[in-house]
This record gives structure tokens, sequence and C-alpha cells, in this order.
């Protein structure tokens, strides 16, 4: 039997709701093997981030290449890269193996407000990684740092889509979680925008959407679907697991991947 396998280089989250350890329950949920190469040990949990610790560049390029010379990825997601040497070995490594179906979430600050890339490694990012992805996935403030441009509202998306495809020449899905009343995120693919719709879920519990949406993109082009259809699914995986109203932590929770599973015991009632 075949499994379509999905590998996420990113930072560690031990409170489960963002990095690495979102992508693994949305690659599992989405019925893919998931892989992991980390690039950074975060402290976290739902109220927030404490401290940062980037692993050695050397370690995460051990880390690619023993999961290419075994187990080839279908997809590769990239997530959290705190430092620019991190960024040219992942760079480097990617080109080596000819990796293919690569969708980069650009993280640079989590919501709480703590840096997650250094200022510096910005331009190796735009030069050397992003130039290698089939879909970069910025929210509005990464949107505005690679774009240069002000994202007030959903009429300036798709200006700022338009310049970081020019940038980087792929296609870009600015996603507009941070406007106020709305959760519509834009697919600019060079030829047409199309806009994804989505109602605006009244939650506090939404830590780690973005690594949830990438990752579920990732999966589906792991699973054969095109871009378009990638994205769609993804989004409408991530509605479900917001809505489904999972309450952890005493912060901002993280989102429920397991609202799709029917079986097993009831956590509700005694
Ligand atoms: N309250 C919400 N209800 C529905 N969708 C949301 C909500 N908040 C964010 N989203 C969606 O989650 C995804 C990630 O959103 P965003 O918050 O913009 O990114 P990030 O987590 O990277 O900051 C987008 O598809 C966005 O539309
Ligand atoms: C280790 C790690 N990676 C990424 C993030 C950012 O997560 P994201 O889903 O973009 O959004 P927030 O949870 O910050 O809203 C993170 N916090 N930690």
């Amino acid at each position: 039997m075949k499994r379509s396998t999905v590998l996420t280089i990113a930072g560690s989250d031990p409170s489960g709701g963002a990095g690495i350890q979102a992508d693994l329950k949305t690659m599992t949920a989405f019925g893919c093997y998931g892989m992991s190469a980390i690039t950074a040990i975060t402290v976290q949990n739902t109220t927030g981030v404490t401290r940062v610790e980037t692993l050695d560049p050397g370690l995460v390029s051990a880390q690619l290449d023993a999961v290419f010379t075994d187990i080839r990825p279908d997809a590769v997601k990239i997530g959290m890269v705190s430092c620019k040497e991190t960024i040219r070995v992942i760079a480097e490594k990617l080109t080596e193996y000819h990796a293919q179906n690569i969708v980069m979430d650009p993280v640079m600050v989590s919501t709480s407000g703590h840096r997650l890339m250094e200022p510096d490694a910005m331009d190796t990012l735009i030069r050397v990684l992003l130039p290698l992805a089939d879909l970069s996935t910025p929210n509005l403030p990464e949107g505005e740092a690679l774009s240069g441009l002000t994202i007030a509202s959903g009429t300036d998306m798709p200006c700022a889509a338009r310049k970081i495809y020019d940038a980087t020449g792929h296609p870009v899905l600015l996603k507009g979680g941070h406007l106020d009343g709305c959760a519509d995120d834009l697919l600019w693919n060079g030829r047409e925008e199309i806009w994804l719709r989505g109602r605006q879920i009244k939650t506090k519990n939404s830590h780690g959407t973005g690594c949830t949406l990438s990752s579920a993109i990732a999966s589906g082009l792991a699973l054969g679907l095109s871009l378009e259809s990638a994205v769609r699914e993804a989004k409408t995986y991530l509605s479900g697991a917001l809505a489904a109203g999972l309450e952890l932590g005493n912060g901002r929770g993280p989102v429920d991947h397991c609202f799709r599973i029917e079986w097993g015991p009831r956590h509700d009632t005694e």
C-alpha cells in the first residue's frame, strides 16, 4: 500500500497548536504520511511565545538529507525559518533533491507579537527561498512586508498579491484573516484573481491557522489536486477545524484537527 507523503520544514510549538505539531496533525487528517525537519525550538503556548532557539543549519541540512534519501516527499511545506543561514541550506537541499509542490508560509511574527524570523533574513528569503516555491501564503502583515504596500482593506489585496507574484514568479495566496469582519483570501496565479470567501468564525481560538492552512494545501497537492482545488479543500478543512469549538489553554487556543473523526470515546460527556 502507498500513502502520499508530505514534509514540513518548520519550528516546534510544544503546546501543539502551531508549527511542526499543527502541520503533522493536518497531514494525518488529510490521509497523508507526514515528516518533519525542525528549524527551531520555540517555547510557547496559547498565551504567547517566550523563547526561540534556532537550530544549527547543519542539523537542518542533515534532517533534509535523511528524509530525501529515504522517503521522497510528494509535497513540502515550509514554515518558520528564523535565520538566513538556514534559509540558504534549505534552498540548496530542495534544489539538490528536485523537491516538488513546495508551499511556503513566510512566517515572520507570531500573532502574539513575538519575532519568529530575524529581520536580516527577509532579503535572503525573498531572493533565495521564495523563488523555489510553487505557492506562498503570506498573511496581511507578511504581505505588506513582501510587497512594500499597505494593505488596509480587501481592495488593497489584489495589488499586493500581484506585486509579490512579480517578485517571486509563483502564485500567491494572500490571507485576509487579519481583516475585520471577513476571512476572505485571494489567490493570484498570474492570470486570474480567485477569491476564497470565508465566513469569519467568532472564536478566540485561532492559534496555528496559518500553519494549518499551508500544510493542508501541501497535503492536497501531494494527493494530486490542482493548486486551486488544494487551496479550496484547505480552506474548507480550516473552517471546520475553527468551527469545531475546541477549548484548550488560557489564551488563544488551537483549532481542532479531530473534527472529522467520528469514532472513539466521547470527551464531552461523563
Ligand atoms: N476567525 C476566522 N474565521 C474563519 N477563518 C479564519 C479566521 N481567522 C483566520 N481565518 C482564516 O485562516 C487562514 C489563516 O489566516 P490568517 O490569520 O490571515 O493567517 P496567519 O495565521 O498566518 O496569521 C486564512 O484562510 C484566514 O482566512
Ligand atoms: C513554531 C511556530 N511556527 C509558526 C507560528 C505562527 O503560526 P500561525 O499559524 O501563522 O499563526 P499564529 O498562531 O501565530 O496566529 C508559530 N506561532 N510558531
